[in-house]
């Protein structure tokens, strides 16, 4: 076995406690019902055999076929409850599951390099984990019943006729065997069938993306191409799968009927007197509960193959998950909403501070020192590609660095994430707007914002303007990421944000890149009113911007450089 597929074995293991009581339930039933099906199998003989060897009247027998009935209907209604119970502690440790690898998601920074591509995400959170479903569900309680059941029946009958007995106890633990044989690169076909989903939902959640761009370099016939051969690389493992797993079910069928009719042909041979391996007479009655028996002994196993290829699945699904999201682990990241704040402006400290691109090959800024006093602004400058946004990220929490940062004297490290976020905001170069109005794209910084005070921040990032014009104002309905709305327009929504938070310590990105110098000096007004009392670093390529605050800071070459800049002076950097 594989380390990795012994790795997601532990996991499943750890996975199966969180469905408490129903598993075990799950599992015990169909025990009890198939301890049921022995009594069950045995009346009936019974009453066969009084009935045609003994001739006893039918009333007599009718409180014995009363009982077979009612066997039956217990045996039923086990099965049935044994179902739910699995059905239901599958779908809890998939919930627990899904909240836990989205907290997660969530919780580390979406900054890091190994971040997962959003398609193979999903697929890890939905798809990877429905395919659980049939481990928990069904194969756990089916291969207790195959490690047990069939044991406990040869033990049974051993004693009855020990020619039944040794056949059952020799072929039941051989089909398993074989089976194995026969499945042997079983585990490693669905691995790679499940590799072959992720890269697929990948790929496509990608392209959907990109459509656009796709579309305008006219390489859409190239990536349906492309998609094609994902599917058909999908297509031919998961028949590679089944492939496998119609081998090893044929295997078990084969066996299994060989070993039912080597039962009955004992039986029949031994009747007319062909066979004389038992010391005592056959009865109808024995005969008949070994006859009964012998495909029952094999069921389990059936149940087993059957659901066989869930357990693949499962370990597949895990190693998937693992290696899209990491490792399953029991502490699960608490997430909470970041706690309401003060306003108070924040210092910060930067002491040999080095950061590199994300790919850890280039240094950015080595060594720098920094130090802003609360309620202090700053502009960052520098040319494109330097490094100011990697420098506002890793401010804000986002980013590795070297050296220490510290806000109010305490390392990023030790903030806790929410305080963090309570007390911080960033407005990131292209901030992301959802599929959803104006208004609940800005209430998003503060969930249950009023109205007014919604209508108030729109006004004061200059949105009111250009949503005065749109057919439902605030209320219009805007497409994924911003579809729509002009860079500007965007840009603004977004800076909105801002004003319904109450942060200590503000850090934007060129946040008036897409604007004309007349909104540029109107936002930066409206900025520069909230941001008195808080701390204030603003990445720019924009001179007027810079020189309305209160120092500059310049990354040349690898270093940060104070610069003067006079009020008068405006362009670009
Ligand atoms: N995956 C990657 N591997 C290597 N380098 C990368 C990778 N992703 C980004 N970079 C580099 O990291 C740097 C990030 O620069 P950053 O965005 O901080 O610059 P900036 O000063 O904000 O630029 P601008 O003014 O254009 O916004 C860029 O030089 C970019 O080329």
């Amino acid at each position: 076995m594989t380390k990795q597929a012994k790795s997601a074995g532990k996991t499943l293991s750890r996975l199966q406690r969180r469905a408490g009581a129903s598993l075990w339930w799950a599992i015990a039933l169909p025990l009890v019902s198939g301890g049921l099906l022995v009594w069950q199998a045995a009346t009936l003989a019974h009453v066969v055999g009084q009935a045609v060897e003994s001739r006893v009247e039918l009333t007599a027998l009718l409180p014995s076929l009363a009982l077979i009935l009612a066997l039956m209907g217990a045996r039923a209604l086990f099965s049935g409850i044994g179902d739910w119970l699995g059905t239901r502690g599958a779908e809890a440790i998939k919930q627990a599951l899904r909240q836990d690898l989205l907290a997660g998601l969530l919780a580390r920074s979406p900054r890091r390099q190994d971040q997962p591509h959003s398609g193979a995400a999903v697929t890890a959170i939905i798809d990877q984990v429905e395919a659980l479903d049939g481990y928990f569900a069904r194969y756990i309680p089916a291969a207790a019943q195959a490690a047990l059941l069939p044991l406990v029946f040869g033990a049974i009958i051993l004693p009855l006729d020990w020619v039944a007995g040794t056949l059952f106890l020799v072929s039941a633990p051989l089909i398993p065997l074989f089976m194995a044989l026969v499945g042997w690169g079983a585990q490693a076909a669905t691995d790679r069938q499940a590799q072959a989903l992720s890269r697929l939902s990948g790929r496509f959640a990608d392209r959907l993306r990109g459509l656009l761009t796709l579309k305008l370099f006219g390489r859409e016939a190239a990536e349906t191409d492309g998609i094609m051969l994902a599917s058909e690389n999908l297509r031919r493992r998961t028949l590679r799968v089944l492939g496998i797993a119609f081998l090893s079910s044929a295997v078990l069928e084969f066996f299994a009927a060989l070993g039912v009719a080597g039962v009955a042909l004992y039986l029949g041979l031994t009747f007319i007197d062909f066979l004389h391996l038992r010391s005592s007479p056959l009865t109808l009655e024995l005969a008949l509960f070994l006859l009964l028996m012998a495909p029952e002994v094999y069921n389990p196993l059936r149940l087993l193959a059957a659901h066989y290829h869930d357990r693949a699945a499962a370990k597949a699904a895990v190693a998937e998950i693992e290696a899209q999201l990491g490792f399953l682990t029991d502490g699960v990241p608490t997430l909470s909403d970041a706690a309401p704040c003060l306003g108070r402006a924040l210092a910060v400290t930067l002491s040999g501070v080095t950061l590199r691109t994300p790919d850890h090959q280039r240094v950015l800024v080595e060594n720098i020192e920094l130090d802003i006093a609360p309620g202090q602004h700053i502009a960052l400058l520098g040319p494109s590609g330097q490094g100011k946004s990697t420098l506002l990220d890793a401010i804000a929490g986002l980013r590795t660095h070297e050296g220490d940062i510290l806000l109010d004297g305490k390392p990023l490290g030790d903030w806790p994430e929410h305080h963090l976020r309570a007390r911080t905001f960033l407005l990131t170069q292209r901030p992301r707007l959802l599929h959803a109005s104006l208004a609940d794209n800005i209430a998003l910084a503060r969930p249950g914002a009023s109205r007014r005070d919604i209508e108030t921040a729109a006004e004061r990032a200059s949105v009111m303007p250009f949503a005065a014009a749109l057919p439902y104002g605030l209320d219009t309905i805007i497409g994924e990421d911003g579809l729509g709305l002009s860079g500007g327009q965007a840009q603004r929504v977004a800076l909105a944000r801002l004003f319904l938070r109450d942060a200590g310590l503000i850090l934007l990105d060129e946040p008036t890149a897409h604007l004309d110098p007349a909104l540029e000096a109107e936002i930066m007004s409206a900025l520069l009113a909230y941001a008195r009392g808080r701390t204030l670093i603003v990445a720019t390529h924009s001179h007027a911007a810079a020189a309305q605050l209160d120092k500059t800071w310049r990354i040349a070459g690898q270093s940060l450089v104070p610069v003067a800049i006079s009020a008068k002076r405006k362009g670009v950097a």
